[in-house]
């Protein structure tokens, strides 16, 4: 069934968007932390140094960046709805900021932060308050109640290469995701031409061409605007299912080690796509199958990594809102009711209907043949 609202393509007005839709305060005010969320990436894209970032455990990176944006997303939802206890379940944790190493990292966060802060209107933050505002995001989660997930960059390492990253946020309502909103500082707002995911793209970062905002509220539909302004107006959009494999652009990690580029370039092959597939970090590859700018993602990652919710929970609905399919290599729907992971079998496939069915069919069969020439 089409969700409700108005049709693909068409323009509604200006913020507040949906006015009248059961989360509609909900979404306006994640459009809002959203916002200002990427206003503190972008600045800090451009004047990133190597004292601003470390790496993590799993060896991978993160920078004042990630903490600056998980701070300035829970102190906008905070102000948003004052007195409520936010459950949130975020990326990033306040542990390395504690220890005495972190000092000086942490008053680098806090002076971004607050300087975001003064230009929303509001009183400046100390460290302490900085460190309690990421902590915010240690919920573990579940089916019950609301829970905000948010992962403050989504592709820090795109990030940190000066190409795609996005602010990615979401809303769990009793298990099932209700809203999702991404900011994608660096995607150019007309079609996507090639180049775009590449190492140009931060280059041109800030841009009146660059900077989109995605946002989608379930059963209500799924919408575009400009990132930068305060309360743009919005526009439908819709996925595009392709008739025919062979006019379909496929998308996947630009990081091989996070999705494995052979499985899916032999996936894509064997359904008779042609065009070389679009290798871009973060969510922001749902963002462009939601507009139609490519008709397929696949993640392939290693057998042993575990997804995290965050990495998919906006994007998802995004999607689905704008009429495609999420699943894993099974066919079944992402479970986002069970913490902090997801557990799925293999991979994550989404398309529109009728090309989601010719991927699920081709990643089976591929499989297969591989099973066959491994046995
Ligand atoms: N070995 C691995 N396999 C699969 N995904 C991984 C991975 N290591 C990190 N990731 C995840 O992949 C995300 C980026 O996805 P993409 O490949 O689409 O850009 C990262 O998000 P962060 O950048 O938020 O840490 C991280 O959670
Ligand atoms: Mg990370
Ligand atoms: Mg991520
Ligand atoms: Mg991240």
């Amino acid at each position: 069934m089409a969700p409700a609202g108005p049709a693909p393509g068409a323009t509604v007005p200006a913020a507040p968007l949906l006015a009248g839709a059961p989360y509609a305060k909900e979404l306006n005010a994640a459009c809002d932390a959203v916002r200002l969320a990427s206003k503190l990436c972008r600045t800090v894209q451009q004047q990133l140094s190597d004292a601003e970032k470390v790496d993590k455990l799993d060896d991978s990176p993160v920078t004042v960046a990630d903490y600056g944006a998980q701070a300035l997303v829970a102190w906008a939802l905070s102000r948003a709805d004052p007195g409520a206890r936010i459950s949130m379940v975020a990326e990033e944790d306040s542990a390395s900021l504690k220890d005495p190493s972190g000092a000086a990292m942490l008053q680098r966060i806090t002076q971004l932060v607050n300087s975001v802060i003064a230009e929303a209107g509001g009183e400046p933050l100390t460290g302490h308050d900085v460190i309690d505002l990421i902590d915010l995001g240690a919920s573990p989660g579940g089916g019950a109640g609301r829970h905000w997930v948010l992962d403050p960059i989504d592709g820090t390492r795109g990030f940190v290469g000066m190409r795609q990253y996005a602010v990615c946020l979401g809303m769990l309502q009793d298990g099932d995701v209700a809203l999702g909103v991404l900011g994608c500082p660096n995607l150019p707002r007309g079609t996507f031409k090639e180049d775009d995911g590449g190492a140009v793209a931060a280059s041109r970062s800030g841009d009146a061409g660059r900077g989109l905002l995605f946002a989608a509220h379930r059963g209500h539909g799924a919408y575009v605007s400009g990132l930068w302004d305060a309360s743009p107006p919005f526009t439908r959009i819709r996925v595009d299912d392709v008739a025919e494999n062979s006019a379909a652009r496929f998308m996947e990690s630009f990081e091989s080690r996070h999705s494995d580029h052979t499985f899916t370039a032999e996936v894509a092959r064997h359904m008779g796509v042609t065009l070389p597939p679009l290798r871009m970090d973060s969510q922001v590859k749902y963002g462009l199958l939601s507009r139609g700018d490519a008709s397929i993602f696949m993640r392939f990652p290693p057998s042993s990594y575990r997804e995290k919710i965050w990495d998919h929970c906006a994007g998802v609905v995004i999607v689905e809102e704008a009429g495609g399919k999420v699943t894993d290599a099974s066919g079944a729907r992402l479970d986002f009711s069970r913490g902090r992971w997801l557990d799925l079998d293999r991979g994550i496939i989404a398309a529109p209907p009728r090309v989601h069915a010719a991927v699920l069919e081709a990643v089976a069969a591929v499989g297969r043949r591989r099973d066959g020439e491994g046995a």
